[in-house]
C-alpha cells in the first residue's frame, strides 16, 4: 500500500476538529507493520487519537499489524534549582532497567543486558541500585568482595566479565545483614555510588532499579539524566498491572521509555519441543501496543537463566548458544541501535 492511501485514511478522522493527517510525525513501515507516530497536541486526546487511528489503518490492504506511538511533544517537568538534573561525566548512555511488580527477573534482564552489552564490545558499567535487595553480586559471582577507594576517596568499582559494578552489596559486613537506613541515608548512598565511583568513561551505565514506583525512582530520576528506561514484565495480569505504573511514572518525570521487555514468555518442553506460554500469550504485546511502547524481546522460561544467577556466571556468558542468551543479545543490539540513531 502507498503511504498516500495512508495519509488519505487518516485525513478522514478527525479528533478536535484536526484530521488526523495533520498530526502525523513519521511512519515507519516493516513488512507488514505499519507503525505511525503522530504529534499529541494535547494528552487526554491520546487515547482517542489512537483508538481512531488503529480502527482505520486496520481496513487498509496490505496491512496486518498496526501500531501507533506518539512523539513526546511535553516538556520536562519543571524542576526546582534543588533538583537540578545533572550528566553523569563520562557516561555516553545512562540506562535504567525497572519493574512494576518484585520478582519478575529485573535484576536478571539488567545483569544479562549489560554482559551483553559488554560482549557487543562496548565499555559497560552495572549499577545494582535496588539497595533493600541487592542480588547483583551474587548474579555476577562477587557476593563477597569489598570495594577500596583511592587516594581521592573514589570509589573503585569491581571489575567481572569486562564491566565495572557497583553495589550497596559490597558495602554490606554480610550477605545476612539488613539495610537498615532511611530514605535520606539511602538516597546520598545512591548518588555516592553514582557520581563518586570511578567509572571511567563508559558506553553504557546499567542501573537495576528497585521494583515498583518508589522514591528512589523518583529522586534519581529528577537528580540524573537518563537516556532511557526499560521496564521488565511478566506476561501475568497481576505484573502487567503495576507495569502500567512504572511506564506512567517514567513519562511523568520525562525518561523516554526505549520499551518494554517479556520475561518468562514461554518454555519450550526440551523433550517434544513444543512451545507452552505458562503466563498467557500476546498480552504484553497487546499491553505495549496500547501504550505505544515497543517490545524489545522476549524471554523463554529456561532452567539454565535461574542456575546461572545463582552460580554466579549469567547465562549470556555461561549459555551464549541458549534462547534466553541470544534474546538478551538480540534485545542489547536493538537497543544500542536505538540510542546510537538519537
Ligand atoms: N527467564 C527466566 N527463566 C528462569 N528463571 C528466571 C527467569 N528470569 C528470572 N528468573 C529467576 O527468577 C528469580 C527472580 O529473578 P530476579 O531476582 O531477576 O527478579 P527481580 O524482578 O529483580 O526481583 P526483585 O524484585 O527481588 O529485585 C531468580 O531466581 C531468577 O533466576
Amino acid at each position: 500500500m502507498a503511504v498516500k492511501e495512508i495519509m488519505d485514511t487518516l485525513a478522514n478522522q478527525t479528533v478536535a476538529n484536526k484530521k488526523l493527517s495533520e498530526l502525523v510525525k513519521d511512519i515507519r513501515l516493516v513488512g507488514n507493520v505499519l507503525e505511525v507516530i503522530f504529534m499529541l497536541p494535547d494528552r487526554t486526546l491520546e487515547s482517542e487519537i489512537r483508538e481512531k487511528a488503529m480502527q482505520a489503518l486496520k481496513e487498509v490492504e496490505g496491512i496486518g499489524e498496526v501500531r501507533v506511538r506518539f512523539a513526546d511533544m511535553t516538556p520536562p517537568p519543571q524542576q526546582s534549582p534543588a533538583f537540578q538534573r545533572r550528566r553523569l561525566p563520562g557516561i555516553k548512555h545512562l540506562i535504567v532497567v525497572g519493574s512494576g511488580k518484585g520478582g519478575v527477573g529485573k535484576s536478571t534482564v539488567a545483569v544479562n543486558l549489560a554482559v551483553a552489552f559488554s560482549k557487543l564490545g562496548y565499555k559497560v558499567g552495572l549499577l545494582d541500585a535496588d539497595i533493600y535487595g541487592p542480588s547483583v553480586p551474587t548474579m555476577l559471582g562477587i557476593k563477597n568482595q569489598k570495594v577500596e577507594v583511592d587516594a581521592f576517596q573514589r570509589i573503585i568499582p569491581i571489575e567481572k566479565y569486562g564491566m565495572k559494578v557497583m553495589s550497596i552489596g559490597f558495602l554490606l559486613p554480610s550477605e545476612d545483614t539488613p539495610l537498615i537506613w532511611r530514605g535520606p541515608m539511602l538516597m546520598k548512598a545512591l548518588m555516592q555510588f553514582l557520581f563518586d565511583v570511578k567509572w571511567g568513561s563508559l558506553d553504557f551505565l546499567v542501573l537495576d532499579l528497585p521494583p515498583g514506583t518508589g522514591d528512589v525512582q523518583l529522586t534519581l530520576a529528577q537528580t540524573v539524566e537518563m537516556d532511557g528506561a526499560i521496564v521488565v514484565t511478566t506476561p501475568q495480569d497481576v505484573a502487567l498491572a503495576d507495569v502500567k505504573k512504572a511506564v506512567v511514572m517514567f513519562k511523568e518525570v520525562g525518561v523516554p521509555v526505549l520499551g518494554v521487555i517479556e520475561n518468562m514468555a514461554y518454555f519450550v518442553c526440551p523433550e517434544t519441543g513444543n512451545k507452552y506460554y505458562i503466563f498467557g500469550k500476546g498480552r504484553v504485546l497487546g499491553f505495549a501496543q496500547a501504550y505505544g511502547l515497543n517490545v524489545l524481546g522476549s524471554i523463554p522460561i529456561e532452567p539454565e537463566v535461574s542456575e546461572t544467577s545463582d552460580t554466579g556466571v549469567p547465562v549470556v556468558e555461561s549459555y551464549p548458544e541458549s534462547a534466553s542468551a541470544k534474546a538478551f543479545l538480540n534485545i542489547a543490539k536493538i537497543i544500542s541501535q536505538e540510542l546510537e540513531r538519537r
